[in-house]
C-alpha cells in the first residue's frame, strides 16, 4: 500500500507541472537478427535513430538482436559489459539521439561465465541498469521444441529495476515472464512499467506470449512491454515476433505481425492511477491468508 500511494504521491507533483511528463512514448523495435554481429547492429542503430525521429521517449530492442539465438552461438557472440562493442555502440547511440535506450539482450561474458543480458542506456549514455535472465528457457516439448539455455548459460540472481523521470521500470528477459512472482515483486516496489525483451518460438508464442504478457499487466495494473526479433524462417530457432505493449487494464494498446518494424504506444501514469483507483485489488489483496498457505504448501 506504501508504494501504491507513493506512485500517487510522484504523480500529482508531476503530472501537474508543465515541465514534467506523466505520459511516456515508447517505441518497440522489432530486428531482424542475422549470424553478422555488425549487421545486426548496425541495423539496431538505425532503427533507434528512426525511434528518434518520430519523438521516442524510449526505444527497446529484442532479446538476442546481436546474435542468433542458441546456445551454440553464446559463446562466439559473448563480450563483456560495459565494454564490449555492442554496449558502446549501445551508449553512444543513447547519447546521440538523446533517448532512453533498453538495450535487449546480448550474450554476456564475464570471468568464463555466460549470461542472457539487458543493459539500459540514458540519454546521456550511461549504463543505469543490467538485468541477467534469472529463470534460463530449459524446456522439453516432444516432437515442438527442445531447448536448454543452461547448457551455455547462468542464471541471474538480481531483480532489476531503472528509473525514468523518477517513475520505477522493472526488467525480465523472455522466460522470466512466465513467472508472476518476479512481477509482483517489481509492482510492489513501485514500478509502473515492465520490459521484457524476449524470443518465444513459434511452438510456445500461438499459446503462451500475449497470453502472459497481458496477464502480468493485469494482475499488477501496470504497463508491460514485450519485444521480440521478427521471424527469421532461416534460423535454427525461429521466432515467434507479435511485439506488444499491455495497459494496465490487461489491453493490447500496440501489437505488430512477425516482421521486421517498429511499433509505439503510451505509457500513460494516469491510466495506471484510475485503473488502480477504480479495480483497487492491489489494497484488497489478502496476504494475511496468503502468506501462510503459501510457506504450507
Ligand atoms: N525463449 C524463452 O526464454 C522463453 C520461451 O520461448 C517460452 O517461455 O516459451
Amino acid at each position: 500500500m506504501k508504494k501504491f500511494n507513493n506512485l500517487f504521491r510522484i504523480l500529482s507533483r508531476n503530472c501537474n507541472m508543465s515541465s514534467s511528463k506523466c505520459a511516456f512514448k515508447v517505441a518497440l523495435i522489432q530486428l531482424h537478427v542475422t549470424d553478422d554481429k555488425n549487421k545486426n547492429i548496425e541495423n539496431a542503430l538505425k532503427f533507434v535513430r528512426t525511434a528518434k525521429e518520430n519523438s521516442a521517449d524510449i526505444a527497446i530492442l529484442p532479446e538476442c538482436f546481436n546474435c542468433p539465438y542458441g546456445t551454440k552461438y553464446f559463446l562466439k557472440y559473448g563480450e563483456e559489459i560495459p565494454n564490449g562493442e555492442t554496449c558502446k555502440s549501445l551508449a553512444q547511440c543513447a547519447k546521440k539521439n538523446n533517448i532512453y535506450l533498453v538495450g535487449g539482450s546480448i550474450p554476456e561474458l564475464q570471468e568464463k561465465q555466460l549470461y542472457n543480458t539487458c543493459t539500459v542506456w540514458n540519454p546521456l549514455g550511461q549504463m543505469i541498469a543490467k538485468h541477467r535472465k534469472i529463470h534460463l528457457f530449459d524446456i522439453d516439448i516432444p516432437g515442438k521444441i527442445t531447448f536448454k539455455e543452461s547448457d551455455a548459460l547462468s542464471s541471474g540472481n538480481q531483480i532489476t529495476i531503472f528509473e525514468i523521470e523518477k517513475f520505477k521500470v522493472g526488467l525480465g528477459i523472455c522466460y522470466d515472464v512466465r513467472f508472476p512472482e518476479l512481477a509482483n515483486i517489481y509492482r510492489k516496489e513501485g514500478c509502473i512499467f515492465i520490459i521484457y525483451p524476449g524470443a518465444f518460438n513459434m511452438t510456445t508464442g500461438p499459446l503462451h506470449w500475449k497470453l502472459l504478457l497481458r496477464a502480468r499487466a493485469v494482475d499488477n495494473q501496470l504497463y508491460v512491454a514485450g519485444v521480440s526479433p521478427a521471424r527469421n524462417e532461416n534460423s535454427d530457432y525461429v521466432a515467434w515476433g507479435h511485439s506488444l505493449l499491455a495497459n494496465p487494464l490487461g489491453e493490447t494498446e500496440a501489437e505488430t505481425e512477425h516482421q521486421e518494424t517498429i511499433i509505439y504506444g503510451t505509457v500513460d501514469l494516469k491510466k495506471i492511477e484510475e485503473t488502480r483507483q477504480n479495480i483497487p485489488i492491489l489494497s484488497q489483496r489478502r496476504t494475511d491468508l496468503y502468506d501462510i498457505l503459501y510457506h504450507h504448501l
